[in-house]
């Protein structure tokens, strides 16, 4: 299979200008050329056995409210680490890539760090359409960012894609003594709105690749899968995810 070539760099910003405030948290290296409005990308370069190298490629966007741990999240995936220290908010938006293996196909995921503040909304609406995956993020330990999953829902319904693949999570699961949502109040939200749910941790690194994983998985079955190939439930993987690792995977 021949496989298109990611850009270099760590991420990037794109127009209008974001990243987080004060921070170096962002490179710039700008939008990745070759993702096309569906997402998928019709290689033209021979295979090399490279991560920066891919099959198909995805934009992935994780939104929630200012300080559910979205950047967090984003660079304990890309970069296993995470971001301790005083909390610095999304400007606009931000992004980086990150190329998986699934299945032998190398899926790319450009994933799209948005401002949960209130004042960015308008530049976050822009990006919706564009985006095949939305990771919605609330805090476990602020259950007003919970309440808020469902305004979130609503605006998703009115500028995201109708095919949207959607995700719940509930992060800061690691701050046991500061929680205010229960598990299972996320769980049963996510249920009414028939979206996949786990809980998250940036800090411990729970879940987070799971999370992005089956984000992958499911992306890459939609675009690629023949005619004799099983259809890739979503729910199911994750469901049995969860079980086989007691609900927490680091
Ligand atoms: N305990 C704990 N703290 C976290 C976790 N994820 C993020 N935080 C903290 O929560 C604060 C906000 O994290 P960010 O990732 O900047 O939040 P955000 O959602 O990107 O916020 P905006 O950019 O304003 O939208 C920071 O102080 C983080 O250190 C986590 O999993 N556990």
């Amino acid at each position: 299979m021949s496989r298109k070539k990611a850009s270099k760099g760590k991420g990037g910003s794109a127009s209008p200008s974001t990243t987080k405030d004060n921070s170096n948290k962002s490179s710039k290296s700008g939008l990745v050329a070759g993702v096309q409005a569906n997402g998928v990308v019709h290689p033209s370069r021979p295979s090399v056995s490279s991560s920066e190298f891919y099959d198909v490629a995805f934009k992935v966007m994780l939104v929630g409210d200012s300080g559910v741990g979205k950047t967090c999240l984003l660079v304990r995936f890309k970069d296993g680490a995470f971001l301790a220290g005083s909390f610095i908010s999304t400007v606009g938006i931000d992004f980086r890539n990150k190329v998986l293996d699934i299945d032998g196909v190398k899926v790319k995921l450009q994933i799209w760090d948005t401002a949960g503040q209130e004042r960015f909304r308008s530049v976050t609406h822009a990006y919706y359409r564009d985006a095949h995956a939305l990771l919605l993020l609330y805090d476990v330990t602020n259950k007003a960012s919970f309440d808020n999953i469902r305004a979130w829902l609503t605006e998703i319904h009115e500028y995201a894609r109708q095919d949207v693949v959607l995700m719940i999570l509930g992060n800061k699961a690691d701050a046991s003594h500061d929680r205010t949502v229960r598990r299972e109040e996320g769980e049963r939200l996510a249920k009414e709105f028939g979206v996949p749910f786990m809980e998250t941790s940036a800090r411990s690194g729970l879940n987070v690749d799971l999370a992005f994983t089956a984000i992958a998985k499911e992306l890459k079955h939609r675009s690629m899968k023949g005619v004799d190939e099983p259809k890739f439930k979503l729910h199911e993987y994750v469901n049995k995810e969860m079980k086989t690792t007691g609900c927490c995977r680091t």
